[in-house]
């Protein structure tokens, strides 16, 4: 079916859907990380990008957050544009686990890859894939400059955060060991968890995350900043990865009452792909036992539903003035 929609209906979803949640307190800071146990739980932003480049933003939208795990879209990216949708696929793989997040069991029930590069696991491979092999401070320009191209401007390590998920993250120096053990670690192990760590670290806003999520669904064109980041072939697979295993365990209720693949990060970020029309970001601290923002999840949920939006409804959608 053909459907419009206007820009003024997806602003008044928007700021529904911000009024509507912005006191509700359910859910709890992550607290495996000292620092995001710290973090005020109250803040709430909202950001959509459209693919001309308008923005819709609401609340905390300019507040930097810890990126976390939403960076693994990020450098599964980097990885795709670095070695192409095969090789992804042989060298780590595009399933979902129905696991959590750092599960060590995926790793073991799967023993031949790492399942996807949007768990630790996939994650920290898709680090030790990151060109130049052996060299981790021009690696680390690369992951950099990877988010900079996607979301169109810097993000800055939030360095006290580094600190705290470096002194902690002995479940990730498990995972990271682990691979190596089943010889899906491709550079040293040590430095690659050292770059996932900091990667997670990196301070991002809802509005830089609602222009990154636009790129994915605008085919690689940043709508911001008009420059081609990837080809536009790798966007479905990029958009498919993410709509897989997005919210972990909880994925495909997600999706079933969303209808927009959407990655989540233990900071409180969400970033939603929706193909052809936007992205979309919220944020909020207090996370579900999934490692999911409750708010965020919340808000973009009914952001799509009253808009009447889903990626399975075969819709042919067009946002006018
Ligand atoms: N789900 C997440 O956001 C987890 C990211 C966090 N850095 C970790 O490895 O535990």
């Amino acid at each position: 079916m053909d459907k419009k929609i206007s820009v003024s209906q997806i602003k008044e979803a928007a700021r529904e859907a911000y009024e509507m949640f912005k006191t509700n307190t359910d859910g709890k800071n992550a607290d495996y990380i000292p620092y995001l146990a710290n973090i005020d739980k109250n803040l709430f932003g909202i950001s959509i990008c459209l693919m001309d480049g308008t923005l819709i933003q609401l609340g905390d939208s300019e507040y930097r957050f810890g990126i976390e795990s939403v960076s693994k879209v990020h450098t599964a990216i980097l990885a795709l544009r670095q070695y192409g949708a095969e090789k992804l696929l042989q060298m780590i793989g595009a399933d979902a686990t129905g696991l959590p997040f750092n599960s060590i069991m995926a790793i073991l029930l799967e023993k031949d890859h790492p399942s996807t590069p949007l768990v630790n696991a996939g994650a920290i491979t898709a680090d030790s894939m990151v060109q130049p092999i052996g060299d981790s401070a021009k690696k680390w320009d690369a992951i950099v400059a990877n988010i900079t191209d996607l979301c169109g401007s810097a993000p800055q390590l939030i360095d006290e955060l580094y600190k705290s998920e470096s002194a902690t993250n002995f479940n990730n120096r498990s995972i990271a060991w682990l691979l190596k053990n089943y010889n899906r670690i491709y550079d040293d192990p040590d430095m690659s968890l050292d770059l996932y760590t900091r990667q997670c670290s990196l301070g991002i806003t809802a509005t830089q995350l609602s222009v990154c999520g636009a790129t994915i669904a605008n085919d690689g064109l940043n709508p911001v900043s008009k420059k081609q980041i990837f080809d536009g072939s790798l966007s479905p697979k990029i958009t498919s990865l993410i709509a897989t295993v997005g919210f972990y365990e909880h994925t495909g209720d997600w999706l079933y009452t969303s209808g927009i693949p959407a990655k989540t990060g233990v900071g409180g970020g969400v970033m939603g792909v929706m193909p052809g029309l936007f992205g979309i970001s919220a944020f909020a601290p207090p996370i579900d036992s999934a490692g999911n923002s409750v708010k965020a999840q919340l808000a973009i949920k009914y952001i799509m539903n009253k808009l009447g939006l889903s990626i399975f409804n075969g819709d042919r959608v067009t946002i006018t003035e």
